[in-house]
């Protein structure tokens, strides 16, 4: 299966002009490279302008039009995330569609990020499970910080995924901890890491690229640098199970001693 990540800057605010790049990278890639999956980092509609949510943030028109771009192109779309705003403020959400255009779940951030005053605009996600399917296969979704909190990982693996996508804005200087975090999170729940991060600045702010594929061995399948670009990359998702009877960590696991 063929995973296409756009890794790409974010116009400060400017949604229209943010729609439109997705716009040319998607048909882009997909003519090139026919992904079965495409995936975009977080908050493409916005960046992190969060002081004019209120102006800029999503009203309910991006998920129809990512729907509609999963269909025309026959993907799966993991839509990064986008800045929304609903009845009671703003979310920070991923949607994921089918290639036939429908809805398979929707997950907003759920662990707000201090250091870049998520707590003070943004409201954190419902608590339910970020899991939909691919084929066969269960795959999940987390958002940037939450790479940080190895429980949201681990209950994804043991609910099944074998592939967690990290759309992320993850800045400079913490390329260290980004690149260990996704390897650790793939080393050890035993599954697939598709991360996709931004590049350029915003507001104070310099994103470090990196976007990444790592297996769940912890190899890093490919990796970008900190330019805009796109990565295309085969993924065999039976290499989880392969993997996992190895080294039987989910049967070794002793939850009884885990306080
Ligand atoms: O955890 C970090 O260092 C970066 C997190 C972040 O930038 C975010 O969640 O948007």
């Amino acid at each position: 299966m063929k995973f296409s990540l756009i890794q790409m800057d974010i116009a400060y605010g400017q949604p229209e002009k943010n729609r439109k790049q997705v716009e040319d990278h998607l048909g882009r890639v997909v003519e090139q490279h026919r992904p079965d999956v495409v995936v975009l980092p977080e908050m493409w509609n916005t960046g992190y302008d969060l002081q004019r949510l209120d102006e800029i943030a999503d009203r309910g028109d991006l998920p129809g039009w990512m729907a509609e771009k999963a269909k025309e192109w026959g993907i799966v779309f993991v839509g990064g995330s986008i800045a929304e705003k609903r009845a009671n403020g703003f979310y920070n959400t991923t949607y994921v569609y089918s290639p036939d255009g429908n809805e398979v779940v929707r997950y907003s951030k759920v662990h707000r990020f201090r250091l870049m005053d998520e707590e003070k605009y943004l409201q954190p996600g419902e608590r339910r499970s970020p899991l939909f399917s691919i084929g066969e296969f269960a795959a999940g979704s987390m958002i940037c910080y939450d790479l940080r909190f190895p429980e949201l990982a681990r209950s994804l693996a043991l609910d099944g995924a074998h592939i967690v996508f990290v759309p992320a804005e993850w800045p400079h200087p913490r390329l260290n901890h980004w690149r260990a975090l996704l390897q650790a999170r793939a080393i050890e729940n035993q599954m697939f890491i598709v991360a996709v991060n931004r590049v350029g600045k915003g507001g104070n702010h310099t994103f470090c690229g990196h976007s990444m594929v790592v297996d769940p061995w912890g190899s890093i399948l490919a990796e970008m640098k900190e330019e805009e670009a796109s990565l295309t990359v085969d993924i065999d998702l039976e290499e989880v199970d392969r993997v996992r009877r190895k080294i039987p960590v989910f049967k070794d696991r002793i939850p009884d001693c885990y306080f």
